[in-house]
């Protein structure tokens, strides 16, 4: 089976319950960027967030999605790993998904770290028999040696993100998504880090990168998709890279 993902006329609004008519006057000249603000079939006030976005997805995919703060990345990126159902139009994916938006999501301070690596790996959609068969590995990985048997309250933030990040780049899945490149950790650790994040993608068939980084994009995606107001405003290969 291979990899893809199909968006038809896909939407997604997040009502919001307490704008009055008059901020929503406002907000609809003020708006210079983000989703458009409108009222939907029930007169409620809501942002549109994404609104009638079409695209297709298949294996060689190297997306990258830019676009001012507010246009809609993070949303769509939501839409297309399953965190947000579309509220209109229809979405189809094919193959596992691995989503990279919060690497520690989900993580608990009071379980020790091989908990955690249990816990995360199991929402990363890992089996128990797969996380046995490399809680060794990952352990290694994240040299927190003595700390893996401590309560996660205990660690640094840097220590948290470095378990999260080294079980969430565990996962081999057919999709990767992600919010920025991650960069985690200190200098050494970051060195590998990255060889592991670009083994992952690597692996992958299809990659899909929100960024405001223009340089990071035309060096890691073949295809880039400007967003603007929760709509595509342009979609066009990357030349610098082969498609
Ligand atoms: N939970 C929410 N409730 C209401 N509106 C939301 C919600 N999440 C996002 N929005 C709105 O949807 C629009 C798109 O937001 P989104 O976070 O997708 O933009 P973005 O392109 O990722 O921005 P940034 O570059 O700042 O991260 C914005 O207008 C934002 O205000």
């Amino acid at each position: 089976m291979t990899a893809h993902i199909i968006a038809k006329n896909v939407g997604v609004e997040f009502p919001i319950f307490n704008s009055s008519h008059r901020s929503l006057k406002k907000s609809i000249l003020n708006a210079t960027t983000g989703g458009r603000v409108a009222k939907d079939s029930k007169n409620h006030v809501v942002v549109r967030a994404l609104d009638d976005i079409n695209l297709e997805f298949h294996p060689g995919d190297r997306v990258g999605l830019v676009g001012h703060n507010g246009s809609g990345k993070t949303t769509l990126l939501r839409v297309l790993s399953g965190v947000y159902a579309p509220t209109q139009g229809q979405l189809s994916t094919q193959g596992s998904i691995a989503t990279l938006l919060d690497v520690s999501l989900g993580m608990d301070g009071e379980a020790t770290g091989y908990e955690n690596i249990r816990i995360r790996g199991l929402l990363m959609g890992l089996s128990m028999a797969q996380i046995d068969a490399q809680i060794d590995e990952i352990a290694e990985f994240t040299d927190l040696g003595e700390y893996l048997d401590m309560p996660m309250r205990t660690y640094s933030s840097g220590m948290t993100v470095r378990l999260g990040f080294a079980v969430s780049t565990s996962v081999h899945a057919d999709i990767v998504i992600m919010d920025e490149w991650l960069s985690v950790g200190d200098a050494d650790f970051q060195l590998k880090a990255t060889q592991r994040l670009n083994d992952m993608v690597n692996r992958a068939s299809i990659l899909i990168l929100a960024s405001h980084s223009m340089d990071l994009v035309e060096k890691t995606c073949n295809k880039i998709i400007r967003m603007e107001h929760g709509k595509i405003a342009e979609i066009y290969n990357n030349t610098l890279i082969a498609v």
